[in-house]
């Protein structure tokens, strides 16, 4: 008989995406606002750190642009099937493929576990007395299992089940998951049923000696799942042995690849360079893209026209409004003030998208015994999404006139080496996480400028794809660029609503160059300024820096550092206006 091992894997994984799936509202309430996100590097240290966990999505550096231009999604999720007996090696095999396959961009490993049927009061007497038979592919509540993974596999957020071995039992919560660029499924049972089979990508069997099983899965039930060897060996002779012979091993034949249940490092190897090939064939250049379709630059039509094309909901240019902006654009203006006005701002913005609410008709008695018809609105349904951290000084504006509104949030960076978003955390309020109550969910989000709307599209998908109505979708910036991508973002998405105080003509390139840690921005200035000036210069500039390559750390790759990195500015503009707010 082989020697089984005792020797742990030494997982590199690491769930950024934890606490936006934990069910807890209050943390969907208080988004933290990470100023500084940890390298790859140091990532890649707390990778080898922590034990993977299943059924959560684990990113190692952020998901790229999943969709196209014109919004919509750009290929499914990587879906690999992984069937074997009972103590296989199933869940060895998933996550050493995840180890080999390094820093893709996000993953869950889904457990087929999760999906054991609800247990009535006879069947748990019979579980516990080891009499219910588990490996029977009746005990899997198939359909549901299916429809989880079709939704993840096509993008869609999914809640599953939480199954307790200990208590043999589904428990009362959900999990949410969202996001995973690659999927492994997991199960005695996976490659059993035929619709399962239909969404995989890549098949696996785990084959193992029957004795080797045993041994293992005796180890583990007694140490983890709270079972007697007795109880074991008794549910082993009568329902996991058996089972095996009938369901389990037959379905090898549908696999692509049997991966033995010992030494497994070559079958690993081949795995993860077919699936890394998969996923390079289906990454793509997203901002590189929309710039092509839409050239940035200067508007090329009067911007009355543009304004009508491009249906945006400007408020009206006051005088009292103007003030406001001239303020806010003027560098010299203290962070006291910039605060303030941009506190007002965000007021005025979000009272015009409140016109998109439905207000329902409703008559009170007013204090002078005669009834008034009037409107009200219900807010259950009603949210805010921030994008971080730029879209953070509009929720000032937004819990003054919902007070009690649930705001969650979306961290996306810019990836140094491609120039494309990166989505790196996920939290969202419960209305959204829920599908059945996001269809119903009207969403503000939250962003201080739409440029290049390379974040606008990510977040806008993020929403569609948990079920959001696009015309439920309420985006309110400071400042958009007409020259932008904002008509690329206004074709894809035609029905959300655009709500702005300011549309701003240019949208600039500048370069970035990046010298170690040294970066400056390579436009000349002007002799005369003072040095004063000069020095707030800098710090717009550092800041402006912050803005277009988020809060990630720079890389050293030495012909950026040469030639400088391209960026995108708004012109005239306000600035880095997260950072002049919070900095
Ligand atoms: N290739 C392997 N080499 C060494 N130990 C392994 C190997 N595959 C599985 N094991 C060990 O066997 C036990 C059961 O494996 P596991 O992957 O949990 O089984 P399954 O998911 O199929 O029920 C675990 O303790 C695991 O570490
Ligand atoms: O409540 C339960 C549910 C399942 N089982 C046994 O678990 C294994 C499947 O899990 P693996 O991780 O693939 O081993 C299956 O053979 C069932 O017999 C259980 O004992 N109690």
């Amino acid at each position: 008989m082989p020697q089984t091992s005792s020797v742990s894997p030494n997982i590199p994984t690491i769930n950024l995406n934890h606490d936006a799936n934990t069910d807890n509202a209050d943390a969907l309430e208080v988004p933290t606002r990470p100023r500084l996100v940890r390298t790859t590097s140091s990532l890649a240290k707390s990778l080898l750190d922590i034990e993977p966990l299943k059924n959560t999505v684990l990113k190692s550096h952020g998901r790229p642009p999943w969709y196209d231009e014109d919004g919509k999604q750009l290929s499914d999720a990587f879906v690999i099937g992984i069937a074997g007996g009972s103590a296989s090696g199933k869940t060895f095999v998933a996550r050493q493929i995840l180890k080999s396959l390094g820093s893709i961009p996000s993953v869950v490993i889904l457990s087929q576990d999760s999906f054991y049927k609800e247990h009535s009061e006879e069947e748990l007497e019979l579980a516990f007395a080891n009499e219910y038979d588990f490996d029977h592919p009746d005990a899997i509540d198939m359909p549901m299992f299916a429809s989880c993974l079709s939704d993840l596999k096509r993008g869609r957020q999914t809640n599953i089940p939480v199954y307790s071995f200990q208590e043999h039992q589904r428990l009362p919560e959900k999990k949410y998951l969202y996001g995973a660029s690659v999927i492994i499924t997991e199960g005695i049972l996976a490659l059993h049923d035929p619709k399962l089979r239909s969404l995989y990508d890549l098949k696996i069997f785990v084959k193992c000696d029957s004795d080797l099983m045993l041994a293992r899965r005796i180890a583990r039930d007694v140490k983890e799942r709270g079972r007697s060897v007795e109880g074991v060996l008794s549910q082993y002779l009568r329902f996991v042995k058996p089972s095996y012979d009938d369901f389990v091993l037959p379905t090898s034949r549908y696999a692509d690849i049997i991966v033995p249940g010992l030494e497994n490092t070559v079958a690993i190897d081949l795995i993860t360079t077919h699936v890394r090939r998969q996923l390079d064939e289906r990454s793509r250049a997203f901002r590189e893209n929309i710039a092509r379709l839409v050239p940035f630059g200067r508007p090329s039509t009067p911007p009355g026209d543009s304004i009508a094309a491009l249906q945006l909901r400007v408020l009206d240019q006051t005088p009292q409004l103007q003030g406001i902006y001239t303020i806010l654009r003027d560098l010299t203006t203290s962070k006291a003030d910039f605060i303030f006005f941009a506190d007002r701002l965000s007021t005025l913005l979000i009272e015009k998208a409140m016109e998109f609410l439905p207000f329902c008709p409703k008559t009170v008695e007013t204090p002078v015994g005669v009834t008034a018809v009037g409107k009200s609105l219900d807010t259950t349904n009603i949210c805010g999404v921030t994008i971080l951290r730029s879209g953070g000084p509009l929720e000032q504006g937004l819990r003054r006139v919902i007070s009690d509104i649930r705001i969650g949030s979306l961290l996306v960076q810019t990836d140094l080496k491609t120039g494309e978003p990166l989505l790196l955390q996920v939290m969202l309020p419960e209305c959204i996480r829920q599908r059945d109550r996001a269809k119903d969910a009207y969403v503000f989000v939250l962003d201080a400028q739409i440029g290049t709307a390379a974040t606008a599209f990510m977040a806008i998908r993020v929403l569609l794809d948990h079920g959001v109505q696009q015309s439920r979708i309420i985006f309110v910036a400071f400042v958009v660029a007409l020259a932008g991508g904002l008509s690329a973002l206004r074709r894809a998405f035609p029905e959300m609503h655009i709500v702005t105080g300011a549309v701003d003509g240019v949208l600039a390139e500048r370069r970035l160059r990046i010298g170690g840690r040294k970066v400056e921005l390579a436009k000349s200035r002007s002799p005369s300024l003072s040095p004063t000036i000069e020095k707030k210069l800098d710090v717009v500039e550092r800041d402006m820096v912050a803005l277009s390559i988020g809060s990630a750390e720079m890389d050293e790759d030495e012909n950026v550092a040469a030639e400088g990195r391209k960026i995108w500015v708004i012109e005239p503009g306000l600035g880095q206006i997260g950072d002049r707010y919070y900095l």
